[in-house]
């Protein structure tokens, strides 16, 4: 539905050169709601203006519904515009124009009939939940009501791609998921494709199916959700996933198991339907070992359970070694901890 090919984007100001994306490469399936997450100035909001040419790639190629832009007419561009709905952090709402106004703009410059607009934005306004809305203006709403009118504005046209530019980012955390929920019916309901940035690994966590991790311009992680959070291989994207993740023994039981003297502490980590306690019981029958639950949590992402346990381990050096293999075999992530 989307793919960037080879994407270099250079900023030029004055005397200085900001390369804002390096080499970056990324493809986006029909139906995903595809993430990209990265701290402030990595290049989320340039790589996701690329999708709609509010900023043109120095080089490299945009492919958006199998055509590349840089070889579409202005007319061309003009219509694959249209198919490409974007909603933003500050919801840039016209404040003089009542709400029915707002989301009637995108029909009012197609110029459709007077019948159909009203047909259509009565019918948006509805979906967003905001018809008591139609005639307030932007300054008599809440932020959340405020996207909702922007979310509207976005689907008049009937996009088959919604760009989500921290759309959350300005909300309080009931807003934010009342927010989500909606975009996660847009995506189902219209089969709208959707691409947002934020910097809150919860949001990613919460819709999305794919993700991607930028940092200083380069895509440094990219995949299914499930995987990246299950096996995160950079730092930046270790640090995003412990916000949502807590996969690491709390600092104050790390100081009693030093006191206690605890030794051999192992992390095992475990996806899906491994994520059960019959694994360790295993362990225990199986191998005659035993085990110490010294911390454990449990995170839901995307349907699927990802556990971490942290346990002590005491018994026969060699039936440790074997029962390691035994669970590299179950695809059980295990290493060994040093406390402190
Ligand atoms: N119009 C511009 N002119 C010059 N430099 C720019 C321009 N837009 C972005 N940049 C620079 O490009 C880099 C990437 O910026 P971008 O806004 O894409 O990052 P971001 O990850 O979206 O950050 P934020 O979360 O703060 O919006 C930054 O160094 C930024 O200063």
């Amino acid at each position: 539905m989307i793919s960037l090919e080879n994407i270099i984007k250079k900023y030029h100001r004055k005397d200085t050169e900001t390369v804002a994306l390096k080499d970056v490469n990324l493809q986006v399936e029909q139906g995903d709601i595809f993430g990209v997450i990265g701290y402030s100035g990595a290049g989320k909001s340039t790589l996701v203006r690329l999708v709609n040419y509010l900023e043109r790639p120095t080089s490299g190629t945009v492919i958006v519904d199998g055509q590349n832009l840089a070889k579409l007419t202005p007319h061309q561009l003009r219509r694959m515009k249209k198919q490409i709905g974007m909603i933003f952090q500050h919801f840039n709402l016209l404040e003089s124009k009542t709400i029915f106004q707002n989301v009637a703009m995108p029909l009012i410059l197609e110029k459709k009939s007077k019948h159909e607009i009203q047909t259509r934005v009565t019918e948006l306004l509805q979906f967003v939940g905001l018809e008591d809305k139609a005639k307030n203006y932007p300054n008599e709403l809440s932020g959340g009501q405020k996207q909702r009118v922007g979310i509207a504005r976005a689907l008049a046209s009937n996009p088959k791609i919604l760009l989500c530019d921290e759309a959350t980012s300005a909300l309080d955390p009931q807003t934010t998921q009342s927010i989500l929920q909606l975009l996660k019916r847009i995506n189902k309901e219209y089969n709208i494709t959707i691409m947002l940035i934020t910097h809150e690994m919860s949001v990613i966590q919460q819709v999305c199916n794919k993700v991607a991790v930028m940092e200083e311009g380069e895509i440094i992680e990219i995949g299914s959700v499930i995987d990246v959070f299950g096996k995160p291989k950079r730092a930046t994207t270790q640090t995003f996933v412990q916000t949502v993740v807590h996969n690491q023994i709390p600092t104050v039981l790390v100081e009693q198991l030093n006191q206690k003297g605890v030794q051999r502490v192992y992390k095992l980590e475990m996806i899906g339907s491994h994520a059960t306690e019959s694994i360790l019981q295993q362990l225990i029958i199986k191998y005659q070992l035993e085990l110490t639950v010294i911390y454990t949590n449990m995170t839901e992402i995307q349907d699927t359970i990802l556990a971490v346990w942290y346990v002590e381990i005491a018994g026969d050096t060699q039936a440790i070694q074997t029962a390691k293999y035994f669970l590299e075999e179950q695809d059980v992530g295990i290493k060994e901890v040093k406390l402190g």
